[in-house]
């Protein structure tokens, strides 16, 4: 590491401001110095396995030496610059960046807003693809995707089993299908505990029980507007069709469980269709694309051998190419914005999510923009933090993996562990706000 150690400051990011990789003790600086050379070198050491199957083995060696001048570039705390591709989004980018170059003084991957570096890096990433003949579409994280659903295959067969039971009940009492709500929705919360980033490349094998899973890890939520949510969703309104939104986070597991909410949406008819909305590119590891989503649905229903697996899959096929599944992957979701800049720099995509019943923004990334990624008074309510980003009903389901919280109410710290706020990891406090084990249930409306 070459970097001038006067570029950093020996502290965590101060109260109210947006986090940034030069505060030491922050999760950012870690994120960029410590987890990224691993992200690296995971999709190195894929390309160099994917070599012996292709002739187009200089290609991959020039791919990897860019990757290599990539991560000193960061390492070195060099200052960004435009992305060399004319794809829509790119320019995009370049839009941003322009703008950036002029307002900021400096623009380096520590100094810039962590959220906008960490952003980034997947459109460099994507630009480097990009220039290649033979991996214009390569996902670099294809195969960690496709490694972390067969870990979690014993889980979703659980929950499989369950569920086809379950919605198989069409006339459930006013108290069951509350209480059916609570699994799915918890569910689908703890699905986001489990994403490649966070794990470096590395998937946990996930062989817990899930529905006893689900009400031992109760203690571990620190805000919990679920009753909140239930009331939302109870009042009728004259919206139709009847939508509601899943921004998503991440493949296999996690988008098992998001389908799974989404099926009880469907199910009973509190929505006729789900928009889930995926990236257009490659991102943050684990995050859902089209094709991820795609390729999901086709093995659950015929690569697997479960045949909980294969009936689930097949129900969802069927949502899918009937229109109550939708996947959408707007160019916004890869754009380094907080959300509550969409209403000026994507008012359509502002306009078309005010028509839904409800958005349920999942996971750490999604969270860090809904709040600008700023590092609140974690008793800053959730709807302060929006910053007036409200097109309509807002849910966040987040596990807590960096350090921007808000929404909790005084005794929050009693809920937390002792080992979880002593720390030599991060040489901080806040080793709770960053491993994965807490969460939060917010609504905003
Ligand atoms: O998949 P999620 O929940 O959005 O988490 C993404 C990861 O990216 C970060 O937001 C930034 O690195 C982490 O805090 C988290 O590990």
């Amino acid at each position: 590491m070459a970097c001038n150690n006067d570029q950093f400051l020996e502290q965590n990011t101060p109260k109210n401001e947006p986090l940034r990789g030069k505060y030491m003790k922050s999760f950012g600086y870690h994120s960029l110095m410590r987890r990224m050379p691993t992200v690296f070198s995971e999709i190195t050491g894929l390309l160099k396995a994917k070599q012996f199957n292709l002739a187009n083995k200089e290609e991959i060696n020039n791919v990897i030496d860019k990757l290599e001048l990539l991560l000193s570039e960061i390492l070195n705390n060099n200052p960004l610059r435009k992305i060399d591709s004319t794809s829509t989004l790119s320019l995009m980018w370049n839009q941003i960046l322009e703008k950036k170059f002029n307002s900021d003084s400096v623009v380096t991957w520590f100094e810039t807003e962590w959220l906008f570096t960490e952003n980034y890096l997947y459109i460099r990433l994507k630009e480097i693809f990009e220039k290649t003949k033979t991996l214009q579409n390569y996902d670099p994280f294809k195969q960690l995707k496709y490694n972390a659903f067969d870990e979690s295959e014993t889980t979703m067969i659980a929950i499989a089993e369950f569920l086809i039971i379950q919605f198989s009940k069409k006339e459930l009492d006013i108290t069951s299908l509350k209480a059916l709500f609570n699994q799915m929705l918890k569910i689908c919360l703890w699905g986001n505990r489990f994403d490649l980033s966070l794990n470096i490349g590395k998937s946990k094998n996930i062989t817990e029980d899930p529905l006893e899973a689900i009400v031992s890890l109760d203690k571990y939520i620190l805000a919990d507007h679920s009753d909140e949510i239930w009331n939302t969703l109870n009042v009728s309104t004259d919206k139709s069709p009847k939508i509601i939104d899943i921004i998503l986070d991440n493949s296999a597991y996690e988008l098992f469980t998001d389908m799974c909410l989404a099926d009880f949406f469907v199910t009973y008819g509190f929505a006729e269709v789900v928009v889930f909305h995926g990236k257009s590119i490659p991102w943050y590891v684990s995050d859902v694309t089209k094709p991820d989503f795609e390729h999901f649905l086709n093995r659950l229903e015929k690569q697997c051998t479960s045949s909980a697996l294969q009936k689930i899959g097949n129900r969802w096929n069927n949502y899918y190419t009937a229109g109550k599944f939708v996947i959408e992957c707007e160019e916004f979701w890869t754009l380094p914005h907080c959300y509550s800049a969409m209403a000026n720099e994507d008012s359509e995509l502002y306009k078309k999510l005010g028509t839904s019943q409800l958005l349920i923004f999942k996971g750490d990334l999604n969270y860090r923009k809904l709040i600008g990624d700023i590092n609140w008074e974690p008793s800053t309510t959730f709807k302060d933090a929006l910053c007036r980003f409200q097109p309509t009903a807002v849910v966040a389901l987040r596990t807590l993996k960096c350090d921007c919280v808000c929404g909790l109410n005084s005794d929050y710290e009693t809920k937390i562990d002792e080992n979880d706020k002593d720390n030599n990891y991060l040489s901080s406090t806040n080793y709770w706000q960053v491993n994965g084990k807490y969460a939060v249930v917010h609504l905003s409306k």
